[in-house]
C-alpha cells in the first residue's frame, strides 16, 4: 500500500513538472517575448493562443485566391500580394518591420533593407541561428546539413564544402552540363516532330538540372539519382502543404499522416544516399573524384583536413542538402526566364545575337561565359521578379539592438525577399516591368539600397552554390536559345506559389518552335 502511495506521489510530481515545463515553453515564455517586443515598440497583428496568426493567414490567403481566380489570367509580375497576401496586407497597417506569430513562435518580419543592414551589421555568419521550429519540421529534408547547421559546426561544414563549389571547381562541370542539356533538347526536337507543340519547360528543366547535380556533385547518372529526386519532391509536397500548423505546440499530432509520411520518406532517402556513399567508398582504382562527394569523403578519411571528420549522419545530410538545393532553385530560375522571354520575344533576339557574337561558330565553353553580359542582366532581372528563394530566415542567438530597439534572443527573423524585390519605394514605379537593362553596369539594378536585392541571401551565410548556378544558367540558356524559340501558350495559368521555393504551381507549358 505504501509503495502504491509512493508511486502515486512520484507520478503526480513528474506530471506536474512536465505540465510546468509545457506551460513555460508554450505559454509563459512566448507571452514574455510578446511583452518584450511590444515594449520595444514592435507592432504587428494580434496573435491568439495557440495558433498565433495562422488562422488569419489562412483566411487572407483564401480570399486572395478567390479574388485572383475570378479575374482574367494574365502574366503580371506584381506577385507579392498573391504569393504572400498576408504580408502584403499587414504591411499596409504595420509597415515593413513587424512581429507575427506562427503558433507560439514569434517571427520578426523584415522588408526594410536599412533595418536589415543595421540588424546584421556585426553579426557573424556563425553567430546566426536558423529557426529551431523549421529545423525540427524540415529535419527529414535537410537534417543538419549546411542550410540548417549553426556555430562552429557551420564553419567546419562550410570550409569543407566551399572548395567543391569554387569558380575553379565548377569550371570543369561545363561540358557535363552541356551534355545533359543537349539530351533534353534532342528530346524536344523529337516531341515536336511527333506533332507536339507545347513543352512543360519547368518539368523538363527540373529533370535536367537534377541530372546535372547528380553527375557533377555525386558522379552518378540521373537514373541512379532519380529515386532520390522523386522522394525529395514527394517530401517537399508533404512538408509544404499550406494546411499544416508549423509552430503550434504538438502540431505533428494535428497532421499525423503527413508527419509520418515525411519521416518515412526521409528515412528512405537516407538509405538511398548511404548506398551511393558506400558504393563510392568501395569503388576501386583511379584517382579519387574531386566532386562534392569526393571532397566530403576525402575529408572524412582519417582525421580530415580540418582535424575533424563528418559523421555518417552529417555526410548523408550534406548529400541530401545538395541533391535538393543544387537543382531546384537553378531550374526554377531558368524556367521563369523562359516564361519572361516568351512574353518578351525582343529579348530572345537580343540574347541570341549576343550568343552568336560571343561563341561564333564554336561550342560554348567556360571561358566564353563572362562575355554573356546581357544574359547576366536577364538572370538578375528574373531573380528579382521571381526569386526562387522567396525569403531568407534566421534566428537570433543573442539580444540584438537596432535603432535602440531590442530584438530578444530566440526571435525568428523572416526576411521577405519577394516583398523587397517588388517594392516601388526601392525600385521606382517600373518595379513590376521586366527590364533587364536596369542591371547594365549596376550590380544592384538601380535599387536605392544595397540590401534591397538579395536573391542569394546576405553575409557569411550567402548561398554557397551561386557560382555553379550562374554557370549552369548561362550554359543551359545559351544552348536552349540557339535551337528553339518560345511563345506563351493559352494553356498556361500564371500562378506562382511558394512551396519552399517559388514555383509555377500549375506547370509551365510554352509553345516551342525549332529555329
Ligand atoms: C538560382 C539559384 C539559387 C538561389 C536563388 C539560391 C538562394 C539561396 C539563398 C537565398 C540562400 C540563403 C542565404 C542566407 O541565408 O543568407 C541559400 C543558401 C544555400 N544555398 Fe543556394 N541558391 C541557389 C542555388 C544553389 C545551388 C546550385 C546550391 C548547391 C549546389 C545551393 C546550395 C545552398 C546551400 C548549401 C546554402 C546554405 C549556405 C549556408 O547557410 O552556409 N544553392 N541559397
Amino acid at each position: 500500500m505504501e509503495f502504491f502511495h509512493l508511486f502515486k506521489l512520484i507520478f503526480s510530481g513528474v506530471f506536474l513538472y512536465l505540465l510546468f515545463r509545457l506551460l513555460i515553453s508554450f505559454w509563459i515564455s512566448p507571452a514574455r517575448t510578446y511583452m518584450k517586443l511590444k515594449k520595444n515598440g514592435f507592432g504587428g497583428p494580434t496573435p491568439s493562443f495557440p495558433l498565433g496568426n495562422i488562422e488569419e493567414m489562412k483566411k487572407i490567403r483564401r480570399s486572395s485566391f478567390a479574388a485572383a481566380s475570378s479575374g482574367p489570367l494574365a502574366v503580371s509580375n506584381d506577385i507579392h500580394s498573391t504569393v504572400f497576401p498576408y504580408f502584403a496586407q499587414w504591411q499596409k497597417s504595420h509597415g515593413k518591420v513587424f512581429i507575427y506569430w506562427l503558433g507560439t513562435e514569434p517571427f520578426l518580419y523584415i522588408a526594410d533593407p536599412e533595418f536589415l543592414k543595421r540588424m546584421s551589421t556585426g553579426v557573424m555568419g556563425k553567430s546566426w541561428g536558423k529557426p529551431n521550429v523549421f529545423k525540427h519540421d524540415r529535419k527529414p529534408m535537410f537534417g543538419n546539413g549546411l542550410v540548417m547547421v549553426e556555430g562552429d559546426d557551420w564553419v567546419r561544414h562550410r570550409h569543407i564544402i566551399t572548395p567543391a563549389l569554387s569558380q575553379a571547381s565548377v569550371k570543369a562541370m561545363a561540358s557535363l552540363m552541356a551534355e545533359s542539356t543537349t539530351k533534353m533538347l534532342d528530346k524536344w526536337t523529337s516531341l515536336i516532330h511527333s506533332g507536339c507543340q507545347e513543352v512543360d519547360v519547368e518539368r523538363e528543366i527540373i529533370a535536367t538540372a537534377g541530372e546535372i547535380i547528380a553527375k557533377t556533385s555525386f558522379g552518378i547518372g540521373y537514373e541512379n539519382g532519380r529515386q532520390v529526386f522523386e522522394k525529395l519532391r514527394a517530401m517537399q509536397f508533404t512538408l509544404f502543404k499550406t494546411n499544416r500548423y508549423v509552430g503550434v505546440p504538438f502540431s505533428s499530432f494535428l497532421c499525423p499522416k503527413q508527419t509520418l509520411e515525411a519521416k518515412n520518406l526521409g528515412k528512405e532517402i537516407d538509405d538511398l544516399l548511404m548506398t551511393i556513399i558506400t558504393d563510392r567508398r568501395n569503388s576501386k582504382g583511379g584517382c579519387p573524384q574531386k566532386d562534392l562527394l569526393g571532397l566530403l569523403l576525402e575529408e572524412n578519411h582519417e582525421e580530415g583536413r580540418l582535424g575533424k571528420t563528418l559523421t555518417a549522419r552529417e555526410l548523408v545530410d550534406e548529400c541530401k542538402t545538395f541533391f535538393f538545393g543544387g537543382h531546384e532553385t537553378t531550374a526554377l530560375a531558368l524556367s521563369w526566364t523562359l516564361l519572361l522571354l516568351a512574353a518578351h520575344p525582343e529579348w530572345q533576339d537580343r540574347l541570341r545575337e549576343e550568343i552568336r557574337q560571343v561563341t561564333g561558330d564554336t561550342d560554348i565553353d567556360f571561358s566564353m561565359l563572362a562575355g554573356l553580359k546581357k544574359m547576366g542582366w536577364v538572370m538578375n532581372e528574373v531573380l528579382r521578379l521571381y526569386s526562387p528563394a522567396p525569403n531568407v530566415q534566421r534566428q537570433t542567438r543573442e539580444d540584438i539592438t537596432v535603432n535602440n530597439l531590442t530584438i530578444p534572443e530566440g526571435t525568428n527573423v523572416w526576411i521577405d525577399v519577394v516583398g523587397m524585390h517588388h517594392d516601388p519605394d526601392l525600385w521606382g514605379q517600373d518595379v513590376y516591368e521586366f527590364k533587364p537593362e536596369r542591371f547594365d553596369n549596376d550590380l544592384f539594378g538601380g535599387c536605392n539600397h544595397k540590401m534591397g536585392f538579395l536573391p542569394f541571401g546576405f553575409g557569411g551565410r550567402m548561398c554557397i552554390g551561386r557560382h555553379l548556378t550562374i554557370m549552369e544558367y548561362k550554359v543551359v540558356l545559351s544552348l536552349i536559345l540557339t535551337r528553339f524559340c518560345f511563345s506563351l501558350s493559352p494553356n498556361y495559368s500564371h500562378s506562382p506559389s511558394v512551396m519552399l521555393s517559388l514555383r509555377p504551381s500549375l506547370g509551365l507549358p510554352l509553345i516551342v518552335k525549332p529555329l
